[in-house]
């Protein structure tokens, strides 16, 4: 069986973001060396690896939260590791970021903190029109339009989720970037938020790198997945495709007793 790691897309069309050779160092510490990977244009890529494998490094490398040390990385066809305030603003504008923690403004509503980016970029928009916009983004989250006034302590952490995806969206960035959604929730919150997630990828087109230890997530919603093992991107493929993968880490990960309870749940609801 051949793994494709960087076959493009499969439609022919230029990948939304696309990186070859990424280098990224801490010290001595080699996190990423020569990391390839390829997203394509409204696929649900799921990024999975070992704690400390270096997920969260590469998805801040993307989002150029940080310079990788080596390496090239285009995001919607543009140099993301350039440094053109132009650039870097196109590429903020067109990527919606849920952090692993949510990363509210915890002395803010709901509704501040999703017209947080809408002030930022239409400061010129209306007061009433950026209340009616944030309230949008909340409804198309799952909460109920009277969370729009709620701080996000008085939430639950499942709400508070999809407060933090509510202010990702507020822009209608085609991109979604997700650092681990459903650590924390219950099972069926969890679901929930998967559901939440292939939902709005139909509706809105949208393009997601989901970083996730969810062996359900990954049977559930993701369309390839991508395995960063040896500091390098082993293998982008199906879920199905990879099981099959000759890799001490990816047979413990994929052929394990929760990978198995996984796969038996996608498949009943299949
Ligand atoms: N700012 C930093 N300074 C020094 N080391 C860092 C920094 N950021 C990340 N690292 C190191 O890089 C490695 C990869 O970190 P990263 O957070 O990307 O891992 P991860 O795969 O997302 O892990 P987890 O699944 O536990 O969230 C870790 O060893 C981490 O300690």
């Amino acid at each position: 069986m051949a793994l494709q790691a960087n076959d493009g897309n499969a439609a022919g069309t230029a990948p939304v973001v696309r990186v070859r050779g990424v280098v990224n160092r801490f010290g001595e510490q080699v996190v990423h060396d020569g990391v390839d990977l390829d997203v394509r244009r409204g696929e649900i890529l799921g990024v999975v690896g070992g704690s400390g494998s270096g997920k969260s490094v590469l998805m801040r490398s993307v989002l150029g939260l940080r310079r990788a040390d080596a390496g090239r990385i285009e995001v919607l066809g543009m140099d993301a590791t350039s440094t053109d305030p132009v650039v870097r603003r196109h590429i903020e504008r067109s990527s919606g970021v849920l952090f692993q923690d949510g990363a509210l403004f915890s002395s803010l509503t709901v509704g501040e903190n999703v017209q947080v980016p809408l002030k930022e970029y239409y400061p010129e928009l209306p007061e009433s029109l950026r209340y009616e916009l944030a309230l949008l983004k909340i409804k198309l989250a799952g909460l109920p339009a009277d969370a729009i006034d709620k701080l996000p302590s008085q939430l639950s952490g499942g709400m508070r989720k999809r407060a933090a995806l509510a202010r990702a969206l507020a822009l209608d960035p085609p991109l979604l970037f997700l650092d681990e959604p459903t650590a924390g929730l219950d099972p069926i919150g969890a679901a929930a938020f998967d559901a939440l997630i292939l939902t709005l990828r139909r509706a809105l087109g949208l393009t997601v790198f989901l970083i996730t230890h969810d062996l359900d997530t990954l049977y559930a919603i993701c369309d390839r997945v991508a395995v960063l093992a040896d500091r390098k991107v082993l293998a982008t493929a199906p879920v199905a495709e990879l099981e099959r993968l000759d890799h001490p880490w990816v047979q413990e990960y994929f052929n394990g007793p929760r990978a198995r309870a996984a796969r038996a749940t996608a498949g009943a609801n299949d």
